[in-house]
C-alpha cells in the first residue's frame, strides 16, 4: 500500500486529495489546520497516520492536536524514538484505549548506522510499545540499502526508509519485502529526501507485481 504524506495543503485540498488514495499521513507540523479542520481531514478517511513533528509549537499542544486527531479518526500516530519516554508511554496508553494503533519513528538525516546499531534500535522500539517501528536514515550506498533491508529477514512490523536519492530503492522495495505501506510525496511535494510521487511508486509497484 502507498501512503501519501500530506504537508503544504489547504483542509480543502487535503480532502480532495484524500479521495484518491487509499492510505495518507497527515504532517500536522507541516500544515496550518483549525481545530475543526483537523477534526474534519481525519473524519474524512479511514486509514490515516497523524505525525506531529516536535518542535513548531509547545509539547502541549503538539500533544493536543495528536490527541484530537486520534479521537476523530486517525488510524495511527507516529511518536518519536527520542521522546521522553513519560509521553511515549501517555500517548500509546491514550491511543490503545481507543484501539488505534502507534509507530515510533526515528529518523538518521546523516548515515545509516551499523547492523548492530540498526537491530538494537529496532529492539528499543518493539519493547517500547510499538505496533510499527519505522527507521528512517539517509542512505548514501548500496551498502547502506543492503543493510536496511536486511532488517525485513529478521522482523515483522517493521517499515525500513533509506533516504536521499541513493535510497530510492528501499521506498520500491518495502512493501514487498514486509512492509505494511511505503510513503511517497503528496500533492504539494516531498517531506523527506528521495520520496517519489504517488504515481511514480505506483507504476513502480506494478511494474514489479506484473513483471513488466
Ligand atoms: O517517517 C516518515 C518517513 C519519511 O521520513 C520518509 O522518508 O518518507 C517521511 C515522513 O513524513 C514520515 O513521517
Amino acid at each position: 500500500m502507498i501512503c501519501v504524506s500530506i504537508s503544504g495543503q489547504t483542509a480543502s485540498q487535503i480532502l480532495e486529495e484524500l479521495n484518491h488514495v487509499s492510505m495518507a499521513e497527515i504532517r500536522l507540523d507541516l500544515l496550518n489546520l483549525s481545530d475543526n479542520e483537523i477534526m474534519e481531514v481525519f473524519e474524512a478517511h479511514p486509514n490515516l497516520i497523524a505525525t506531529y513533528r516536535p518542535g513548531r509549537v509547545t509539547e502541549i499542544e503538539r500533544t493536543r492536536q495528536l490527541k484530537l486527531a486520534l479521537k476523530h479518526g486517525a488510524t495511527w500516530i507516529d511518536i518519536e524514538l527520542e521522546a521522553p519516554t513519560d509521553w511515549k508511554k501517555e500517548m500509546i496508553m491514550f491511543a490503545s484505549k481507543l484501539g488505534k494503533k502507534v509507530i515510533i519513528s526515528t529518523h538518521n538525516f546523516e548515515k545509516t548506522p551499523t547492523t548492530d546499531e540498526l537491530l538494537s534500535l529496532v529492539e528499543v522500539m518493539q519493547k517500547e510499545g510499538a505496533d510499527l517501528v519505522k527507521l528512517a536514515c539517509l542512505a548514501d550506498s548500496a551498502a547502506a540499502c543492503a543493510r536496511l533491508l536486511s532488517l525485513y529477514e529478521r522482523y515483522k512490523n517493521i517499515l525500513v526508509i533509506g533516504m536521499g536519492p541513493h535510497g530510492s530503492i528501499t521506498r520500491i522495495a518495502a512493501p514487498f519485502l514486509g512492509a505494511p505501506f511505503t510513503f511517497a510525496a503528496g500533492t504539494a511535494g516531498k517531506t523527506a529526501p528521495g520520496q517519489f510521487t504517488f504515481s511514480e511508486m505506483q507504476r513502480a509497484i506494478q511494474l514489479i507485481n506484473h513483471g513488466e
